[in-house]
This record gives C-alpha cells, sequence and structure tokens, in this order.
C-alpha cells in the first residue's frame, strides 16, 4: 500500500510551509557540499530526502536543524529564521534523530524519555534543587507524558529497561519517543531504518505514519529505496550538492537521472542500496 494521494499533496502545496529553505549553500573551504538548495515542507506531510553517499543530505539536513549555519541562503521555521542554538530549535517546535543512535546508554528507557520533556518544563533551579511542589508536579507530568510516549513508540514494558540492553530497533524506536517528547511540529528522523530487519522496518515505517497522523511533519533520509517511496508524500533527490528532482515519490523513481545517479541502484535493486558499505559502516557505530 502506498501512502501518495495526488488530493493530499496538491492541498499541501496550498498551504503555508512550515520549513522553508531558500537558496541553501553549504561550503568546507573549497568544498560546496550543499549548492543552492531550495526545500519545502507543509504540516502534515512526509517529505524523504535521498541521493547517494556524499549527496549532501546530511549536511543539508544539519542546516535545517541549525546545526549549521549555512553559508549562503536561509532557512525559515514557521516563518522565523531560528537562531543556531539546538535549544532554541527545539522550543520552536523542531525535533531530530541521528544516523548513530545517542541515547544515553545507562539510564533507562523512561528517563531517556523523560529528558526529552525538560525542554517543556518551567521548574527553575530552585525549585528543583528543594523539590517544590511545582518541581514534583512536573515531574509527576514528566513521568506520565514519557510513559505514553513510550506506549505510542510500541515500548511499553520496557520503561525500566537499561536503553543499552534494548534490541536495536528498540533504540531506534526510544530515539523518536525522546525526539516527540520535545511536543515537536516537525521531525526530522535522519536515516532511521539504518541496521534495521525487515520487520523493523517494517515497523517503523507504522510509526512514521501514526506520527503524520498525529499532525505533524517528517523529514526522513534514507537510503533504503522502497521505505522511501512508500512512506513519502514527495521526495527531493540531492546529488553532488544540488537538488537534482523534487516530486512525487512516482515521479521521482521513474526519472532516469535518479536511476542514473544511484549508478544503476534505482528501486527495483533497492536491496543492494540496504546493503553497500555506508550500511555496513552504520552497523557497527
Ligand atoms: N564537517 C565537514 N567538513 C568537511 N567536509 C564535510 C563535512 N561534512 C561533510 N563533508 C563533506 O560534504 C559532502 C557531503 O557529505 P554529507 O555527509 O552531507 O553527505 P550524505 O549525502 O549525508 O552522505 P551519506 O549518505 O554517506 O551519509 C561529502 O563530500 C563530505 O565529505
Amino acid at each position: 500500500m502506498t501512502a501518495v494521494d495526488t488530493d493530499r499533496v496538491a492541498e499541501l502545496d496550498r498551504r503555508e510551509p512550515l520549513l522553508a529553505a531558500e537558496q541553501v549553500t553549504m561550503r568546507f573551504g573549497g568544498l560546496v557540499a550543499v549548492d543552492s538548495v531550495d526545500f519545502r515542507v507543509y504540516p502534515g506531510e512526509i517529505m524523504g530526502l535521498i541521493g547517494p553517499n556524499g549527496a549532501g543530505k546530511t549536511t543539508f539536513f544539519n542546516c535545517l536543524t541549525g546545526l549549521y549555519l549555512p553559508t549562503s541562503g536561509r532557512v525559515l521555521f514557521d516563518g522565523s529564521v531560528l537562531p543556531p542554538k539546538p535549544r532554541r530549535v527545539v522550543k520552536a517546535g523542531m525535533a531530530r534523530t541521528f544516523q548513530n543512535i545517542r541515547l544515553f546508554a545507562n539510564m533507562t528507557a523512561l528517563e531517556n524519555v523523560m529528558v526529552g520533556r525538560y525542554c517543556r518544563t518551567s521548574a527553575g533551579p530552585f525549585t528543583s534543587i528543594i523539590r517544590g511542589p511545582k518541581f514534583r508536579r512536573e515531574e509527576a507530568e514528566t513521568r506520565a507524558r514519557a510513559q505514553a510516549l513510550l506506549e505510542f513508540v510500541g515500548l511499553d514494558g520496557t520503561a525500566e529497561s537499561l536503553a543499552r540492553n534494548l534490541p536495536y530497533g528498540d533504540q531506534r524506536r526510544l530515539e523518536i519517543a525522546r525526539a516527540l517528547a520535545t511536543d515537536p511540529k516537525l521531525l526530522l528522523l535522519d536515516e532511521p531504518t539504518a541496521g534495521m530487519n525487515p520487520q523493523e522496518t517494517r515497523q517503523a515505517e507504522e510509526l512514521i505514519f501514526k506520527i503524520r497522523d498525529q499532525g505533524l511533519a517528517v523529514v526522513v533520509i534514507e537510503h533504503d529505496m522502497r521505505f522511501i517511496f512508500n512512506l513519502c508524500d514527495r521526495v527531493l533527490c540531492l546529488v553532488q550538492g544540488k537538488a537534482l528532482i523534487e516530486g512525487t515519490p512516482h515521479e521521482v523513481q521513474s526519472d532516469p537521472r535518479v536511476i542514473e545517479a544511484y549508478i544503476g541502484k534505482g528501486p527495483e535493486t533497492d536491496e543492494a542500496a540496504q546493503t553497500d558499505g555506508h550500511h555496513d559502516e552504520q552497523q557497527e557505530a
């Protein structure tokens, strides 16, 4: 089953974008990693970002999320340019996961999600030290919300497990739960299925649809073509830092330039794309 609905995509196009990248360029010395890229994400859509290794996807992601200040161009979130400060970006409503899992390995699953929630609490250092009523009330709310998010991502029953003891696919879902704890409007997922088995990948797909159905916009970087074309409303393909094509999954996957960019690794050979050297590296990380 495909998620793509042409009427839905047309409707999305009539709305104000939640995220808009305008002519974003990122240079590292003489290397142009991202070259004049325009990109729009609308509320409630799933947007895919694909491209061969080294195409500039992660660098572009880092520009979108304020980790990098673009060399030129700008990124607007909800109509404003955000300061390149992670806490401000998160508070504005943008959350992300990384290519390599970044959990607090020795904390429980519940504690990991609670950490994500603290950007939405207001108890100051003094109230926290004396553990006053406001702190205790917020702590109870944070715990309840974290527990609900664990259930939402399908991790109920793991609340007290240490993050490092969870299976790989569960760790990835835990990262998503932690990102959701910040109450984002936009969730950015950097290779959410890297290293997953087919069953975990299917579960990840269902989870992302569920997140979209809550009204969030989602941007996904992936190498797994079958996953991305089944999941996304629209897809942008980057090649050597430039936007090669943006369109519906059907438009993108049938464009011969995309297949050529992957040196023959079209959708029909996506298993090969999943098992290339890049993914082995991710699994070892
Ligand atoms: N911090 C950096 N300093 C210098 N060059 C960088 C830096 N980060 C990325 N690059 C270079 O920018 C280019 C784009 O890299 P990037 O990681 O964004 O690509 P990607 O599409 O995410 O690749 P992959 O699919 O392998 O993760 C590459 O040539 C890379 O070597």
